[in-house]
C-alpha cells in the first residue's frame, strides 16, 4: 500500500540544500522559504514493517539472572550461579572462551565451554550464536520461504508489464504465463546486469526488466522451453547472500486478475493492517510490543557492559519487572481512533485494473508494486480527505496529463497531500472531529518535466476549479483554505527540501467563500491548528503530529515527566513548528528549540508570536551542527562539576559544529561548514538556569551519534525525555546513552569494519565502547501513547535520567 510516507523508508538524517524560491510564494520578512522533505519521513515506516523488536539475537528470552546475586552486583558476572539447577546454566556460549580458548572460571563457568557443553534455554531454543541455534534459524529462514513460495505468485502491477520493451511500445501484450518474476536480486543491479546473469546461467528469454531499487525483476519468454529453463536453472540459486525465487506474475489485466484477486491486499489492509481487531486488543499488542522493545535494551545494555565492571543497577533489578529495562506505565489511548490523522498523503497511480487512481499504494516499490487503490474504508483517513481524494480522482480520469509511472519515471500528477487544521476547543466524540475541521491545505506533487507551460497552467486552473467545485457541492461544504503545488522530478514522492512550490488561486465561488484567494490577499500557504488552545501555524512542508488530540496528550505526558519548573532550561530538540516547547513554555524559564527545516522553524517563531510566548528561542540547523555548542553557550559547568568527569568529558562533539551570531544558522553554512571551533563565537550574556532538561523527539532515524554525544558529556544534563516514533532506534540511542562508560584501555580500536552487518542495536553497543567517559543515564520509565490506530505504529516515551 501506502501514502509514500507509508511505504517509502524514510531515509536517515536529511541534508539541506539552499531552498529555491517557490514560484509564487511571497515569503515574510525573514522568513526562510519552504524548503523540507516530505515531513512524511519523520511520521510513519514502511507498511511492511511491525513493532516487532529485531536484533542480532533473535532470541526471545533473556537469560536473566539472578538480580539478588551478590557476585554479579560486583561484575563477576561470569561465575556459576549458587543455584546449580539454573535453567540458564551453560545455555549460552563462553565469549572468552570462544576468542582466547580458555576461561579464568574453568568449570565455574556458568556460560558453556565450547559446543559440547552448551544446552538448551528453558524455552527450548539454542544460543543463536552457536551452530545449532544458527542450523535452527537456517531451518526456520527456510519454512518461512516455502510459506512464502506456496503462493506462488507475486502481485506485479507495474506497467511494465504492458511495455516490456524499453522502446516505449506500449501495445505489446505480454503472456503472463510466459512471464515470471525473480525475487531477491540485488537492489542494485538494472535491466543489463539482470540480462547478464540469465544470459550467464544459460537460460534463453525474449526480454528482462529490472530497476535500480526493487529486489525483484521480470523476464518474458519466447516459449514454455524457455520457463522451463529458467525454472530450473534459477529457481534456488544463490545470488550474494540470498536465493533467488521464481513467481508467476500477476497483470494488471481485469481478464487475469479473475480467481488471484486473493493475492491482492486492499487498501484497508495494506494502510490500517489492525483495522479488523477491536481497538482494546490493538492497544494490548502496542503495549505488548513496546514492553518486547524495553527488554531488548536490557539485553542490550548488559551486551555492551564493559567487562569487569558492575552492571547498572537498572539492569540488576530488571528481572524484578520481567526484564523490562524500566517500568511500563501503560498505553495512552486515541480518544479518537477513526478519521484522525490531520494529514494524508494519497499516492496517484494506475489501480490494479490500470485505471487512474487516487489513493493508497498496495505494496511497496521494492517488491515490484505500484498499484493505487482507493482510500475505501480506511478508518484512519476523515471523510474530508477522503472526498478530496475522490474530486481528485474524478479531475485527473479527464485530465490529458498523465499519472506518474514510477516504473517509467513518466507522468504527471503524482501524489495529493490533505492537511486539516481544527477549530480551538476540546473533541467530545468521534463524530464531532470532521465538523471541528476549519481549514484545508491541498498540496499537489507533479512532475513538469518535459511538459508544455501553457498547457500546466491550464490544468492547474482547471484543478483549482474542480476542487472548488467539488468542495462546493459536498454536502456540508468542504472547507478549502489553500492550493499548492509541489514540483519533484525524483523516483520516489518523498520531495527534497528544494522541490519548489506555488500557490495555485482558488476561483472565487458564487457564494463568495475563499474570496481572500482571488483577491490575491493569500500569498502564503499555511493552515492553523490548535494544541492545548494553542494556535499553530502550519507551512506545507513542516512536520506536525497526524493525530492532533492524542498529541496534546503525548507532549503533556513529556511536560510531566520532565519535571520542569520556573528555573528550567529546556532543550526541544528536534521542534518541528515548536508544539512541544511552546506547549510547555508557561511551566519554565526558558525554551530553546533546534529544528533543520527552516520552514518549520519559521513557523516556529511565527507561533510564539502569535501565541504572546516570549521565553522561546529557535535554532534553525541540525541538531548534530549544534548541540554541543548550545549547551556549552546556555549551560555553565561550575569546577566542581567539571572535576567530576574525565578530561575528555566535553570533548569536540561534531567536526561540523558551530553557531553563528545571529543564533539562526545559515543553511549555506551547513551545507559547507567552516573549520570546527572549539570556542563559541557568541558572547551575548545567557541566563543561568538550575535545572537542565532535554526532550527530543527525533525521526524514525533517532538522534545522530553526536548528538547523542552532547547529551550524555553534559554533566548538567541529568533529565532526558526522549519521544520516539520508532522504538527501534529509541533502543539503540538508548543503549549508548545509559551504558557505563569504558575505560580508555577498553575502548577498542575504532575500526568500524564488519558495521554492515551489525544490526542498529549492535553498532549502538559498539559505539557505546568509544563513548567519552561520563556518567550513564538510567531508564526510569516508560509510555507507550497510541497516535496511529488501527496501524501497527505506536509512539514511545522514556525518561531517563542520572
Ligand atoms: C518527529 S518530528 C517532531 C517535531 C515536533 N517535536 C513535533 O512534535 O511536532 C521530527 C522533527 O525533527 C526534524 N529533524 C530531522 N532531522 C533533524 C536533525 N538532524 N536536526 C534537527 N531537526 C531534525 C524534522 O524536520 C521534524 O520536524
Amino acid at each position: 500500500m501506502a501514502t509514500p510516507s507509508i511505504n517509502e523508508l524514510p531515509s536517515t538524517t536529511e541534508t539541506l540544500t539552499p531552498s529555491q524560491h517557490p514560484t509564487n510564494i511571497t515569503p515574510t520578512p525573514n522568513e526562510p522559504l519552504p524548503m523540507e522533505t516530505s515531513s512524511s519521513i519523520n511520521e510513519l515506516p514502511s507498511a511492511a514493517e511491525t513493532l516487532t523488536p529485531s536484533d542480532n539475537t533473535p532470541d526471545p528470552v533473556e537469560p536473566i539472572p539472578s538480580s539478588d546475586n551478590v557476585e554479579e552486583a560486583v561484575g563477576e558476572k561470569r561465575k556459576r550461579a549458587d543455584d546449580v539447577k539454573d535453567p540458564w546454566w551453560k545455555t549460552s556460549l563462553c565469549s572468552y572462551f570462544r576468542k582466547e580458548a580458555s576461561c579464568s572460571h574453568g568449570s565455574e563457568c556458568k556460560y558453556a565451554h565450547g559446543e559440547e557443553e552448551l544446552r538448551r534455554k528453558p524455552n527450548n531454543t539454542w544460543d543463536p550464536t552457536s551452530v545449532r541455534g544458527k542450523k535452527a534459524k537456517a531451518m526456520k529462514m527456510s519454512e518461512e520461504e516455502v510459506k512464502e513460495k506456496d503462493d506462488g505468485e507475486v502481485m506485479f502491477t507495474e506497467q511494465m508489464m504492458d511495455s516490456i520493451d524499453d522502446d516505449g511500445d506500449d501495445s505489446v501484450v505480454v503472456d503472463p504465463l510466459l512471464t515470471k518474476c525473480i525475487s531477491h536480486l540485488p537492489v542494485k543491479w538494472q535491466s543489463d546486469e539482470l540480462k547478464k546473469y540469465i544470459g550467464e546461467q544459460g537460460v534463453e528469454f525474449k526480454s528482462a526488466k529490472k530497476r535500480k531499487g526493487m529486489f525483484v525483476g521480470f523476464v518474458t519468454f519466447e516459449n514454455a522451453e524457455q520457463v522451463q529453463r529458467c525454472l530450473e536453472n534459477l529457481e534456488g540459486k544463490a545470488v550474494g547472500n540470498k536465493n533467488l525465487k521464481i513467481s508467476d506474475v500477476l497483470s494488471r489485466t481485469n481478464k487475469n486478475m479473475n480467481g488471484t484477486k486473493k493475492s491482492v491486499k486492499s487498501a484497508r489492509e495494506a494502510v490500517t493492517p489492525l483495522a479488523d481487531m477491536s481497538y482494546a486488543d490493538q492497544l494490548e499488542q502496542k503495549k505488548t510490543s513496546i514492553g518486547q522493545f524495553l527488554k531488548k535494551l536490557t539485553r542490550n545494555a548488559r551486551k555492551a557492559c564493559p567487562n569487569g565492571s558492575s552492571l547498572p543497577e537498572w539492569v540488576l533489578t530488571s528481572r524484578d519487572r520481567g526484564g523490562l529495562s524500566c517500568q511500563l506505565e501503560g498505553i495512552i489511548e486515541s480518544p479518537i481512533t477513526n478519521g484522525y490523522r490531520n494529514k494524508c498523503e494519497f499516492s496517484v497511480g494506475l489501480s490494479i485494473q490500470g485505471k487512474p487512481t487516487v489513493g493508497f499504494s498496495l505494496g511497496n516499490f521494492s517488491a515490484g508494486v505500484t498499484a493505487v487503490e482507493e482510500p475505501v474504508d480506511c478508518p484512519n483517513v476523515s471523510k474530508i480527505a477522503f472526498l478530496y481524494a475522490s474530486i481528485f480522482q474524478t479531475f485527473i480520469e479527464k485530465s490529458k496529463l498523465q499519472v506518474w509511472n514510477r516504473f517509467k519515471h513518466s507522468g504527471f500528477w503524482r501524489q495529493l497531500t490533505v492537511r486539516e487544521g481544527r477549530k480551538p476547543g476540546v473533541f467530545s466524540n468521534e463524530e464531532d472531529a470532521d465538523s471541528r475541521i476549519a481549514e484545508v491545505m491541498l498540496m499537489v506533487q507533479v512532475c513538469t518535466t518535459d511538459s508544455d507551460e501553457a498547457e500546466v497552467a491550464t490544468e492547474f486552473e482547471e484543478m483549482a476549479k474542480a476542487f472548488a467545485e467539488g468542495a462546493r457541492a459536498s454536502s456540508p461544504t468542504l472547507p478549502l483554505t489553500v492550493l499548492v503545488v509541489q514540483d519533484h522530478t525524483g523516483i520516489s514522492n518523498v520531495a527534497p527540501p528544494d522541490a519548489p512550490l506555488r500557490l495555485v488561486p482558488i476561483p472565487m465561488l458564487d457564494n463568495g467563500t475563499n474570496q481572500e484567494q482571488t483577491n490575491n490577499v493569500m500569498t502564503e500557504a499555511r493552515i492553523h491548528d490548535y494544541i492545548n488552545n494553542l494556535r499553530f501555524s502550519i507551512s506545507p512542508t513542516a512536520f506536525f503530529q497526524v493525530n492532533t488530540v492524542t498529541a496534546e496528550k503525548l507532549y503533556s505526558l513529556a511536560g510531566d515527566w520532565a519535571d520542569l519548573g520556573p528555573n528550567t532550561l529546556l532543550f526541544d530538540v528536534c521542534c518541528g513548528t515548536g508544539t512541544i516547547g511552546l506547549t510547555l513554555a508557561h511551566r519554565v524559564g526558558m525554551v530553546i528549540g533546534i529544528e533543520m527545516n527552516a520552514s518549520a522553524v519559521s513557523d516556529a517563531e511565527r507561533n510564539a508570536k502569535i501565541n504572546g510566548i516570549s521565553n522561546c528561542k529557535f535554532i534553525c540547523s541540525k541538531a548534530e551542527d549544534v548541540m554541543s555548542s548550545l549547551l556549552k553557550q546556555y549551560v555553565g559547568v561550575s569546577q566542581i562539576e567539571e572535576a567530576k568527569p574525565p578530561s575528555n568529558a566535553n570533548e569536540q562533539i561534531s567536526s561540523t559544529e558551530e553557531m553563528s551570531n545571529s543564533e539562526h544558522v545559515d543553511v549555506q553554512k551547513i551545507q559547507n561548514p567552516p573549520p570546527p571551533q572549539e570556542e563559541v563565537q557568541n558572547n551575548e550574556q545567557k541566563p543561568q538556569f538550575e535545572n537542565v532538561v532535554a526532550i527530543v523527539d527525533p525521526p524514525r532515524s533517532g538522534l545522530h551519534p553526536a548528538v547523542i554525544k552532547a547529551l550524555r558529556t553534559h554533566p548538567r544534563l541529568r533529565r532526558l525525555v526522549y519521544i520516539s516514533c520508532n522504538p527501534e532506534t529509541l533502543v539503540a540511542n538508548a543503549i549508548e546513552l545509559c551504558t557505563p562508560s569504558f575505560d580508555e584501555a577498553d575502548k577498542g580500536n575504532k575500526s568500524y569494519r564488519g558495521n554492515r552487518k551489525l544490526g542498529i542495536a549492535g553498532l549502538a553497543r559498539r559505539r557505546a565502547k568509544s563513548m567519552p567517559t561520563s556518567e550513564p543515564f538510567k531508564p526510569v520509565k516508560a509510555m507507550a501513547v497510541d497516535l496511529f490506530p488501527h496501524t501497527d505504529h505506536c509512539e514511545m516515551v522514556m525518561l531517563l535520567e542520572r
